[in-house]
């Protein structure tokens, strides 16, 4: 037996650290308190427990429990026993019975609350199979629904892989080409078309690289390429496409309709060829009515222009020297006694005769100077800014030129001389006729001095100058 004094007992169970509404006890075995935490004001008064002990603990080490209220604080607790080995003492604690209840209530909700969630979760995810299978089924239907559309359509349906190899087209292929879909499945697209359609495909793949390098990939692409036809011949198909791009952004193909227009483009052949032989005979007709207005307006033996013309002209450029203030030069030539060589040489021989006078007149004269056959064997020439001097010795110098060179025809040196009259704008006429009157007058006047002579008309009263060697000034 040991002896245990109860302040330090009293002391120890102080020391221990209890929740809330928990208590613990030193009893005797016959019930009585020796010290308790929370600790009763006087332990002393012997104050029994109003619960029973359990039997067992009349072994050494027993323990036990049960559920009792406390008559001292009145709190219902699970207690629990313990003896103290030999000793007749016992060890009651009590954990607060409404505590131990919350906290099973609280695991309640907890695993209400997690069932729920679990629950849910259940749900959440019973609902999202059902949204893929839904998904999936829709997605079937709707890629049996195109199918169905692209196998009805009139145009061709394709699609490639990216090394270009059909792996889809449509029955419409067939009806346009001929060649049955087993024929074009996995073959290239180049085994489709013509060498002129390879050509154009190759462009357009190098147009479609260069623009992914700066465009947003998607860019439908269109054009028209000739392709085979099983019978040999070739068929045109307008061709949109558009890229297929994999999740890593790479091209994994291409896939497009193509349209038969090789109606439109037989048409439009018509229409060009029509186009072309349009311009062809416009350009013709430009080209007649040209050498029409030539013919019109020249000489067909000289090729010099003719009288019409001069009529028509000479007003025009009598204007044109009146404004700019400068001088016109009109001379009238004639050959001498032509009709001597005509009768002498020959008709043929004196058209010669005409035809190398004109082409002496021709050599010497400008651009803006006109030089016609005014008829017969007479010939004007109108030289716009031309002083009396200048015309003078121009005039003087053809009929030089002309005196000392014989015309060759056949076998023939023929040999003339010719005559002029010289009148100024605006010194000898204000109009085109009063000009050619005196350059006539001024012609009659070398044919009296002659011939082979030039006059040119002086203002009165000192008369024309006449002479083939004299000089005006
Ligand atoms: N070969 C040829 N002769 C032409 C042409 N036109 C006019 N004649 C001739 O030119 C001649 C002109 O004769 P005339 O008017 O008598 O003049 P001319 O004989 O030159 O005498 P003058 O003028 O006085 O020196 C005619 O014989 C016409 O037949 C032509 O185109 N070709």
């Amino acid at each position: 037996m040991g002896v245990i004094e109860l302040q330090i007992a009293q002391n120890w169970l102080n020391s221990l650290s209890l929740s809330p509404g928990d208590s613990v006890a030193l009893l005797d075995e016959s019930r009585t308190i020796l010290a308790r935490h929370p600790q009763i004001p006087k332990v002393s008064d012997n104050h029994i427990a109003n619960f029973q002990i359990p039997a067992v603990l009349h072994a050494p080490t027993a323990e036990a429990s049960n559920v009792a209220q406390s008559d001292i604080d009145g709190h219902e607790r699970l207690l629990g026993f313990s003896k103290t080995g030999n000793f007749p003492l016992i060890v009651a604690y009590g954990i607060d019975q409404s505590r131990m209840l919350e906290q099973w209530q609280w695991r309640t909700i907890e695993l209400t609350v997690g069932y729920f969630f679990l629950l849910l979760l259940a749900g959440i995810s019973a609902r999202h199979q059902w949204t893929i299978l839904r998904q999936k089924e829709e997605l079937h239907s709707s890629e049996e629904h195109f199918r169905m559309l692209a196998e009805n359509m009139a145009d061709i349906v394709w699609r490639t892989d990216a090394l270009l190899n059909f792996t889809y087209i449509n029955r419409a292929d067939q009806q346009t080409r001929g060649f049955s879909r087993e024929e074009v499945i996995g073959t290239a697209v180049q085994e489709s078309l013509t060498p002129q359609g390879q050509a154009i495909l190759d462009t357009k793949l190098k147009d479609r690289r260069a623009i992914k390098m700066a465009a947003p990939p998607c860019v439908a692409f269109q054009y028209e390429l000739p392709m085979r036809h099983k019978n040999g011949g070739q068929v045109w198909i307008e061709v949109s496409s558009v890229p297929i791009y994999g999740s890593d952004g790479n091209i994994k193909g291409y896939q497009g309709i193509g349209r038969d227009i090789s109606e439109r483009k037989r048409h439009e052949a018509q229409l060009l060829q029509s186009q072309q032989q349009l311009e062809n005979q416009l350009h013709q007709a430009a080209q007649e009515k040209t050498a029409l207005q030539e013919l019109a307006t020249r000489d067909p033996l000289t090729g010099l222009y003719n009288r019409r013309y001069l009529d028509a002209t000479f007003l025009r450029e009598l204007a044109r020297s009146r404004r700019e203030e400068q001088p016109l030069a009109v001379v009238m030539l004639d050959l001498d006694h032509f009709k001597q060589v005509n009768d002498q040489y020959g008709h043929a021989a004196g058209d010669e005769v005409l035809k190398a006078l004109a082409q002496l007149l021709r050599q010497g004269a400008r651009e803006s100077d006109l030089i016609a056959r005014y008829g017969g064997e007479e010939f004007v020439a109108i030289m716009p800014n031309m002083s009396a001097q200048q015309a003078w010795e121009r005039v003087q110098s053809w009929r030089t030129q002309l005196e000392a060179m014989p015309i060759v025809f056949a076998n023939l040196h023929i040999r003339v001389t010719l005559s002029a009259g010289i009148a100024i704008f605006p010194d000898h006429g204000q109009s085109p006729s009063q000009l050619l009157t005196r350059a006539d007058e001024m012609l009659y006047q070398s044919k009296l001095a002659g011939r082979n002579q030039i006059t040119l008309a002086a203002l009165e009263p000192h008369g024309p100058l006449v002479d083939g060697s004299a000089n005006p000034a």
